[in-house]
């Protein structure tokens, strides 16, 4: 029997109670109620700072590094990814928090220590903090004194989340936390402007005078930022132009689209870790933007061919992907040799009538002459699970191929299951079928992963639902009525 090679480690999960709360914590702010009742109920709960598997939690969070240069709005660039995360348990530390204790030597001459160069963070235990939130444990946070320039003996105790974000001047800039972070954003905001935002600051609550803070920036501040801060910007996955705000102050667009990353992460994130037989392939900024275009429903039928195949065409390879290989060696015009891979042999496509269809075309300009058979299955609509059979095609020896089954649409999965069940009485082994689709519903994915959990199902995006009518939610609209029609 074949068997896909289970690449992830995971048990079942789903988000608790628990985890559900809101955990919003700030540099400035001492422990919040909700914190508070959170690891209150942790501690009654667990009894110990494990958060295990099998307890309906998720494994790792989702780690953000928001950096920048000082006072360029970090901390309301955090703050508002939390507000769009309201449903989300999400926690944030400062790499303020983690400042060295000033030695008596450098205390005396605190205007001439240097807060702005690396070494002046405890780097270790920022590393021991976030390493321990990834492997979901409770952390104490320790809490700095800006104007003693000292560790509290207090710490501030912060609960595993599912978002736990980062913020500081050398996020980005430190090569070991950037190893840790999911994603990266900078900051960027006129170097006048953070001046003028740094004196009001240190001036009001730091209780520094104005000569004194703009001495510092010109000796340390300033220099720093243009050594570590600025250059940190290549490491970025996002920039956010903080100058391009609107009259609240706020970058919509940018925040807006960090949230709705970082929740369709989680989402997918969840599904995986509970199929390991489930792969979405990895997305960027091309993957989203042609997803926009055909989710947009006054996209055209020239454009919308046009995207959707581009995109089908990446489900395709990325599947085909899964296959397996022989290692193969080959000598190459200079006469060296080449030791690479021959690809697996005995495949064939099956499309699910319509929509399915629509996916042939990359199939066959990625598998010269391969053989494709079709399965029409009659949806009725409120016997969603129990679909008929209406028409099949399929190779005579298919029960020796490895099948890629193709529908764009995974809605309820009732047409799917039918379809593969239709493959499994023909001999073709479960282990050998690739379910292929371009926009699936969580239900759907529940259905047949649960099902059939030795056959791979891949597809681009995972959306939120389906509807009482059973359509996926945002959803593309009727894909076949788009695809084929005029
Ligand atoms: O997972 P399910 O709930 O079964 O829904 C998914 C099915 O619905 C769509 O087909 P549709 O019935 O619209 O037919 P078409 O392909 O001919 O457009 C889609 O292409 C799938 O085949």
């Amino acid at each position: 029997m074949y068997e896909w090679q289970n690449e992830r480690a995971g048990s079942a999960k789903g988000l608790s109670d628990v985890s559900k709360l809101l955990v919003q914590t700030s540099r400035t702010s001492s422990m919040g109620l909700r914190e508070r009742e959170l690891s209150e109920r942790l501690d009654v709960e667990g009894g110990s700072p494990h958060r295990g598997a099998g307890r309906g939690h998720r494994n790792e969070p989702f780690v953000i590094g928001v950096a920048g240069g000082t006072a360029s709005g970090k901390t309301t660039v955090c703050d508002q990814i939390m507000q769009r995360l309201h449903d989300q348990c999400v926690v944030m530390l400062s790499q303020d928090s983690f400042y060295r204790n000033l030695s008596e030597e450098e205390l005396q001459d605190v205007k001439n220590y240097n807060f702005d160069q690396p070494s002046a963070f405890d780097t270790a235990a920022i590393m021991k903090c976030l390493t321990e939130l990834k492997e979901m444990r409770i952390v104490e946070v320790p809490v700095y004194d800006f104007t003693t320039h000292q560790r509290s003996t207090e710490t501030r105790r912060v609960p595993p989340a599912d978002v736990v974000i980062i913020e500081g001047i050398l996020v980005l800039h430190m090569e070991e936390i950037r190893s840790l972070l999911n994603m990266k954003v900078y900051v960027d905001t006129d170097d006048d402007v953070r001046l003028a935002r740094r004196i009001q600051r240190d001036v009001a609550v730091r209780g520094r005078d104005v000569g004194g803070v703009i001495e510092q920036y010109t000796k340390f501040v300033k220099p720093a930022f243009d050594q570590y801060v600025a250059p940190s910007r290549k490491f970025a996955d996002i920039i956010i132009p903080w100058h391009r705000c609107n009259e609240a102050g706020d970058n919509v667009v940018a925040i807006d689209l960090i949230a709705e990353h970082i929740r369709m992460k989680l989402q997918q994130h969840d599904l995986r870790r509970i199929y390991p037989n489930l792969e979405v392939i990895p997305s960027n900024f091309q993957i989203r933007g042609m997803h926009t275009i055909v989710r947009d429903r006054e996209t055209s039928t020239a454009d919308y061919v046009f995207y959707a195949d581009r995109l089908l065409r990446l489900v395709v390879e990325a599947s085909l992907g899964h296959l397996p290989f022989r290692e193969r060696t080959v000598v190459t015009p200079t006469g060296h040799q080449y030791v690479g891979v021959d690809f697996a042999k005995k495949l064939c496509g099956v499309s699910i009538i319509r929509s399915g269809e629509s996916m042939e075309n990359a199939l066959r300009a990625c598998c010269k002459g391969i053989k494709i058979g079709k399965i029409l299955v009659h949806r009725v609509e409120d016997r969603v699970m129990d679909q008929e059979i209406v028409y099949e095609k399929l190779p005579t020896d298919i029960a020796e191929r490895f099948v890629l089954l193709m529908d764009p649409i995974l809605g309820t999965g009732g047409s799917a299951s039918r379809a593969v069940n239709v493959l499994l009485d023909k001999g073709v082994e479960e282990g050998k079928i690739l379910f292929l689709s371009l926009i699936a519903a969580p239900e759907g994915i529940h259905t047949l992963c649960k099902k059939f959990p030795r056959m791979k199902v891949i597809t681009s995006e995972i959306d939120e639902h389906i509807d009482s009518e059973f359509r996926v939610v945002p959803g593309t609209g009727n894909f076949g009525d788009r695809y084929f029609c005029e």
